[in-house]
C-alpha cells in the first residue's frame, strides 16, 4: 500500500466517522472567530437553545470592521459604520457572556485572525483549524489541516466541535532550487497561481514542498498558504519541521513541559511519507521566478514585472480574448502596456497575507532613506497585529516609513477589503500585499494589482512599479 500524504495523516487522525453519502465528520481542534462571521451562528445557537461546545477551542479577534486610524483608539465608539459597530459589539457580548477568549479592539494582542493565530501559539501543527474565513489555509504552514467555513459551519462546530466535509484530493506543489535575490515567498504563490490558474487547484489539498519551500521562513510559508484559495484550494499546507517547532515553542497557547516533548515528538510525523501519491502534481523552478505584479482583475492575471500586460488581438481563444479586453477596461490599461509603466495612486502595505514582522522588515528595507513619490496620494503600512506593531517600533520600523512618508496605522483587514474606511476611490491604482484583486475589492472602481512588500514599497517611493532588485 501506498505512504499517506501530509493530509491523508490530518485526516485520518481527526476522522470521527465516515457517513453513508460519502462525508465525514471530523473533529476540529481549533476555532477561530471574527466579527463578520461570527454574530449570525451566535444567534443560531441561541435560537436552538444551545451553547458553546467546547469553549477553550475558540478564540476570537474583531479584525475586518475596525478603523486603523488613531481614533480607533477611543474605541467601539470609534467605529462610524453602524453595521460594522454593531458586528464588532456582537462578537464583544457574545465572547463575553460565553467566556470566550477575546482580544478586543484595543487590545495589544488584537490583529488579523491569521495573524495572531499564530502568533498565540493557538494554530499548533497536526491540528484542524477552522474559521468564517477563507484564507484560514494560511495555518496549514504548520503542518495543519486548515480551511475556511461558513456561517452555518461556524454554528455547527460551535455546537458540536464537528465539521461535515468530504476528503478532496491531493495535490503536490513543488518548489526546488534558491530564489533570485529580491524574490519572495509573494512571488513564489503568484507565479504559482499564475502557472496553475484560479480554478488549479479546486477540489484539491494542496502540500508545497521543494527546498524553496523548506528555505522560507515560517512567515514566507504563511503567505504562501494564505493565497491556495486564490489558486481555487480550500487547503494548503507544509509539512512540519524545525523551523515550525521553533516558531511554536514558548508562544502562550503552545504546549510546555513533559505536553512540550510529546508534542514535539509526534509533530515528527507531520510530512508525507517517502512513497505518498499525490493526484496531481505542479512543479517550479525556484531560479526562474521574478518579482510578481497582478495586472488584471483576478489573481491568475499576473506577470513578472519586466513584462507588459497582454494583447488581446493575439489571443485565439475567444472567451480569454473577451476577458482580457475587459480585464484592461476595467484596469485603465493598454494592451501591451509595460508594467513598469503603471502609474500608481495608493499603496497598502497590509493584509493576512503580508502583514507579518518580516514583511515589514522587507519593505522598510527599501522605503529607509527614501521618500514616497510625490504623486502617491497616499501609502500606508498596517501591522497585522498589536504586537507586530509593538515588535516594528521596537525595531524602529516605524520611524523609517514615517520618515518616508508612509502613515503607520493600528492592525486590522483595512484596505485588503473595503469593509472600513480604508479604501479605493474609483479609478485609483494601489500596489497592494493583499490576496484579492477582483473588480471592486478595495473599494468600488478600485483597481488593485497584487504584490509583496519588498515591491510595495519600491513602488511607493518610485510612483510606478519597478524592479525592487534595482533599488537594493
Ligand atoms: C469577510 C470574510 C468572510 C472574507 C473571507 O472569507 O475571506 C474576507 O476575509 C475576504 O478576504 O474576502
Ligand atoms: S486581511 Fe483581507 S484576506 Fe485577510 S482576512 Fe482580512 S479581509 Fe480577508
Amino acid at each position: 500500500m501506498a505512504g499517506k500524504t501530509l493530509y491523508d495523516k490530518l485526516w485520518d487522525s481527526h476522522e470521527v466517522k465516515r457517513r453513508d453519502d460519502g462525508s465525514s465528520l471530523i473533529y476540529i481542534d481549533r476555532h477561530i472567530i471574527h466579527e463578520v462571521t461570527s454574530p449570525q451562528a451566535f444567534e443560531g445557537l441561541r435560537l436552538a437553545g444551545r451553547k458553546p461546545w467546547r469553549v477553550d477551542s475558540i478564540i476570537a479577534t474583531p479584525d475586518h470592521n475596525v478603523p486603523t486610524t488613531p481614533e480607533r483608539k477611543g474605541g467601539i465608539e470609534a467605529i462610524a459604520d453602524q453595521v460594522s459597530r454593531l458586528q464588532v459589539q456582537t462578537l464583544d457580548d457574545y465572547c463575553d457572556e460565553y467566556g470566550i477568549t477575546e482580544f478586543k479592539m484595543n487590545d495589544v494582542r488584537q490583529g488579523i485572525v491569521h495573524v495572531i493565530g499564530p502568533e498565540q501559539g493557538a494554530t499548533l501543527p497536526g491540528m484542524t483549524v477552522v474559521c468564517g474565513d477563507s484564507h484560514t489555509s494560511t495555518h496549514g504552514a504548520f503542518g495543519a489541516l486548515a480551511h475556511g467555513i461558513g456561517t452555518s459551519e461556524v454554528e455547527h462546530v460551535f455546537a458540536t466541535q464537528c465539521l461535515v466535509a468530504k476528503k478532496m484530493k491531493n495535490m503536490l506543489v513543488r518548489v526546488e532550487g534558491t530564489l533570485p535575490f529580491g524574490v519572495t515567498a509573494k512571488d513564489i504563490v503568484l507565479a504559482v497561481i499564475g502557472k496553475i490558474g484560479t480554478a488549479g487547484g479546486n477540489g484539491h489539498a494542496i502540500e508545497f514542498a521543494g527546498s524553496a519551500i523548506r528555505d522560507l521562513s515560517i512567515e514566507g510559508r504563511m503567505t504562501i498558504c494564505n493565497m491556495s484559495i486564490e489558486a481555487g484550494a480550500r487547503v494548503g499546507m507544509v509539512a512540519a519541521d524545525e523551523k515550525t517547532v521553533e516558531y511554536v515553542k514558548g508562544r502562550p497557547f503552545a504546549p510546555s513541559g513533559a505536553d512540550w516533548d510529546a508534542a514535539v515528538e509526534a509533530w515528527k510525523d507531520l510530512v508525507s511519507d517517502a512513497d505518498a501519491v499525490f493526484d496531481t502534481v505542479v512543479e517550479l523552478d525556484a531560479a526562474q521566478i521574478k518579482p510578481q505584479v497582478s495586472w488584471g482583475t483576478s489573481p491568475e492575471m499576473v506577470l513578472a514585472v519586466d513584462q507588459n500586460v497582454p494583447d488581446p488581438a493575439k489571443e485565439a481563444d475567444l472567451v480569454k480574448r473577451g476577458s482580457i479586453e475587459r480585464a484592461l477596461k476595467y484596469m485603465g490599461l493598454k494592451a501591451n502596456q509595460a508594467i513598469t509603466d503603471i502609474q500608481l495612486d495608493r499603496v497598502f502595505i497590509g493584509s493576512c497575507t503580508n502583514s507579518r514582522i518580516e514583511d515589514l522588515r522587507a519593505a522598510a528595507v527599501i522605503a529607509k532613506g527614501r521618500k514616497v513619490a510625490s504623486t502617491i496620494k497616499q501609502a500606508i503600512v498596517v501591522p497585522g497585529s498589536g504586537l507586530v506593531k509593538a515588535q516594528a517600533e521596537a525595531e524602529g520600523l516605524d520611524k523609517i516609513f514615517l520618515e518616508a512618508g508612509f502613515e503607520w496605522r493600528e492592525p486590522g483587514c483595512s484596505m485588503c477589503l473595503a469593509m472600513n474606511p480604508d479604501r479605493l476611490e474609483s479609478g485609483e491604482h494601489c500596489a497592494s500585499t493583499s490576496n484579492r484583486n477582483f473588480e471592486g475589492r478595495q473599494g468600488a472602481g478600485g483597481r488593485t494589482h497584487l504584490v509583496s512588500p519588498a515591491m510595495a514599497a519600491a513602488a511607493a517611493v518610485n510612483g510606478r512599479f519597478i524592479d525592487v532588485r534595482e533599488l537594493i
